[in-house]
């Protein structure tokens, strides 16, 4: 569609959005309410925003993690915010079809917006995300382009980054097959060396090696990164990346010897039927041999494999570089779930009305208090890991680059980690939220309910969260045996005081002696050595490791699940030992970074008892200094959900606004659903009236 048929139908859709009102205030008139005078311009929340005890406007910049960072996003969020063509909230009502074609059409507008107002790449990327709709073009400058930057050679970059990043070609990453999606050293696509042609030969030979998942594939895709099992005169040379043209450039059409469709819908009504997951199937399609990415081994137009001397492991590396993305993903999601449910907590009430007065807010009460302040503290945590991570992963390509690849291990067991932890919280956080706002959270207007189904894929995609805990326990294992001869490094560096770490006991005697971030670092890191020793001291009673590694493979991910919680404790205190200017903001940081801890500490405590590093006395009070420092972010709630400075637009909840004027406009949406556009409901005559008007024969009814 051209430019012009795209504002055409922004205006369409806005003057769509337009009688819709003009219907609402007639029928909400006809009940004898003026919504449209009680709801505009109030804000609900005032009271609980002069509560605070920071500066909000410094959390905003500590949240987003400089000034620049902050107004970046900032402009962006409203740029989105303020542009009728970015409307959502019929999203899901919509056809798959109507859905898709939705998602193209904000895409383009997206990009038209790039390039029209000169977007930097950061900005163009802090644009796709408050679209807020999952699209081809995440893949595209997610996965595609990422895959060709870290596998392809100089010569491979320079002919199709600028293609692909002028969005001349559009790009995914198809990996995954229908039968092989966890263990890629087992896909079955091969791609075969044809000396004759200088040609590699694409083909799926097997229903179970049909390509099945990638999004962006299914319908908007002219090219794919390929991952195929490379052979080369008759042997196989591992899995590795083809770049392959899927569909023509003129009108689109799948090339001779591709097949490609969508794989059809997925959980939830609109969240990520917006993309266009595909399959795919070769049948001896043929690439020219320079479209192997070959930066990792080389196939020469002789037919050899030369290998250079970059780690094989490198193939993998945009898996890497995504997943440390998707923990920056996780304290979005979570912050903007949380953001809903802090609000509504705060102006639903229930129970407790004295002499008439007004009942009480539910935040006040103490079980909501527990199940709500954890998550918005772990909001934060996993705010400040994310930083920490896109730190480190920056660091190890700087040394790639360099053809240093020592910290390629690590990074890989971070990013894999952190990965599973937040994304498994995050996803059930969200539904926390939901129960959190009682039934009101069930409707789609809450915005929880989609924001639930577009986020839980992520506990599978990029690697499902059990796997890439057992890649954690194995690099655990691994550090655990070297210990006697090499000095552990980096994140593991506290297992390098094993010694210690397994014979002494926690020192703390009262509640206020938890407020103490040695005392908390040396509980998580004693509990993670235990752990890690103890998998090591079974496994080796297994005369055959790999067997004992499956054996006791429940073990190991708790294991590792105690080593990342270590990990995101520890950034968060380090981010604390920082200067953080603001009045209160790092004192109110601090007090969420020990609920962070000591909820964690309370919620596993069994791990801390049974590897005896605690006493049950010390676990308790644990807890009653988690019962003070919740009454401590009480005040404070409110204004810590509005520094994540979320427009009202990407929040997409009527539940989580930030005036807080939800029941007016609960009352509003209702009369939105098409099935109140008429007072009888289509199909009355046809299946209701007859069964009112029917007249029984029998009398035992
Ligand atoms: C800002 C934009 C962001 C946009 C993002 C958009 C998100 C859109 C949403 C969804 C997109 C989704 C995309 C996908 O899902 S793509 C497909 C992802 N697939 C997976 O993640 C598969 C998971 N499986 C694996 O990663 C691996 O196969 C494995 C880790 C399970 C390994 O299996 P195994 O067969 O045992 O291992 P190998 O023999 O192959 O290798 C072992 C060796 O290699 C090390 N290693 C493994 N992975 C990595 C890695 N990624 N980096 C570095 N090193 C790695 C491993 O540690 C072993 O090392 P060794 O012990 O020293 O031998
Ligand atoms: C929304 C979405 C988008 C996606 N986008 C893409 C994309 O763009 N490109 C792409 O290539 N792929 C994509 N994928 C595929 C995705 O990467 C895979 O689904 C994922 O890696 C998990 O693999 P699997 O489906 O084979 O799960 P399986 O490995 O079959 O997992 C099934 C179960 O087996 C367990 N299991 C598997 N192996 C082990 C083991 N060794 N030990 C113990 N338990 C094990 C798992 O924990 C899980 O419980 C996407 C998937 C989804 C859902």
């Amino acid at each position: 569609m051209g430019l012009s048929g795209i504002s055409l139908l922004t205006t369409t859709y806005s003057l769509i959005l337009q009688h819709q009102s003009l219907l609402l205030c007639l029928r909400a008139k006809g009940f004898g309410l003026d919504l449209k005078k009680d709801m505009e311009g109030v804000d609900y929340l005032s009271d609980e925003r002069k509560k605070a005890q920071f500066d909000v406007e410094a959390m905003k910049i500590a949240w987003a993690g400089s000034l620049e960072a902050f107004q970046l996003s900032d402009r962006m969020a409203k740029l989105v915010a303020n542009d009728p063509a970015f409307e959502k909230f019929t999203r899901p009502m919509l056809g798959r079809k109507e859905l898709i074609k939705n998602t193209l059409r904000k895409a383009a507008h997206g990009w038209k917006l790039i390039v029209d107002l000169r977007l930097t790449e950061e900005e163009a990327k802090w644009l796709r995300l408050y679209i807020d709709e999952p699209a081809y073009t995440d893949l595209h400058w997610g996965m595609f382009i990422p895959a060709i930057e870290g596998q392809g050679t100089e010569e491979q970059k320079k002919k199709w980054l600028p293609l692909a990043k002028k969005m001349q070609i559009i790009g995914c990453y198809a990996q995954t097959e229908l039968g092989h999606g966890s263990n890629v050293q087992g896909l079955e696509t091969t791609a075969t060396f044809d000396p004759q042609t200088d040609e590699f030969i694409m083909h799926s030979p097997t229903l179970t090696s049909s390509k099945w998942w990638p999004g962006g594939l299914g319908k908007a895709s002219t090219h794919a990164v390929v991952y195929a099992r490379l052979i080369v005169g008759g042997e196989f040379h591992g899995v590795h990346g083809f770049i392959v043209q899927l569909r023509s450039l003129d009108d689109h059409s799948p090339l001779p010897g591709v097949t490609v469709g969508d794989i059809g819908m997925k959980f939830g009504n609109g969240a990520y039927n917006t993309m266009d997951n595909g399959v795919l199937r070769f049948d001896h399609v043929r690439i020219p041999r320079d479209q192997m990415l070959m930066r990792v081994s080389q196939v020469t137009r002789e037919g050899k494999i030369m290998q250079s001397d970059v780690p094989r492991q490198l193939i993998y590396g945009t898996m890497v570089y995504v997943r440390q993305t998707i923990v920056a993903d996780a304290s979005k999601a979570l912050s903007r779930a949380v953001c809903i449910a802090t609000r509504y907590s705060a102006i639903r009430r229930q129970f407790g009305s004295r002499n008439g007065g007004p009942e009480t807010q539910v935040i006040d009460y103490k079980t909501q208090q527990s199940r709500l302040f954890p998550l918005l503290a772990s909001a934060y945590a996993f705010r400040f890991v994310g930083e920490w991570l896109k730190w480190l992963y920056t660091d190890v390509k700087e040394r790639l680059a360099a053809n240093d690849f020592s910290t390629l291990p690590e990074a890989h067991a971070c990013t894999a980690g952190l990965k599973s932890l937040t994304t498994s919280f995050t996803a059930d956080g969200i539904e926390e939220c939901r129960k959190l706002c009682g039934g009101h959270g069930y409707l789609v207007s809450s915005g929880l309910p989609e924001l639930f189904a577009v986020y839980i894929p992520a506990c599978t995609y990029e690697g499902d969260n059990v796997v890439l805990l057992l890649q954690v326990a194995r690099f655990l294992v691994k550090t655990v045996s070297e210990l006697g001869y090499k000095k552990p490094v980096g994140t593991t560096a506290y297992m390098g005081r094993v010694a210690s770490l397994m014979q002494n006991n926690c020192a703390v005697q009262t509640a206020e002696g938890w407020l103490n971030p040695g005392a908390v670092v040396e509980a998580f890191e004693s509990r993670a050595a235990r752990m890690a020793v103890r998998c090591g001291q079974q496994l080796a009673k297994y005369e055959n490791p790999e067997e004992g590694f499956a054996e006791l493979s429940a073990d190991l991910v708790e294991a590792s699940i105690a080593h990342c919680q270590l990990i995101v404790v520890s950034k968060f205190i380090e981010k604390l030992q920082q200067d953080i200017p603001g009045k209160g903001v790092k004192q109110t940081l601090e007090v969420l970074c020990y609920v962070y801890a000591l909820f964690l500490l309370h919620k596993h405590q069994g791990d801390f008892l049974a590897t005896g590093y605690l006493t049950p006395k010390q676990a308790s009070l644990a807890n009653d200094q988690l019962r003070t420092l919740y009454s401590k972010v009480r005040p404070n709630a409110i204004t810590l959900v509005d520094s994540f400075n979320y427009t009202d637009h990407y929040l997409g909840s009527i539940l989580g606004r930030y005036d807080g004027n939800v029941y007016p406009k609960l009352y509003e949406a209702a009369w939105k659903d098409p099935l109140n556009d008429s007072d009888v409901v289509d199909g009355f005559y046809e299946y209701v009236q007859p069964i009112l008007k029917q007249k029984l024969r029998t009398a035992k009814l």
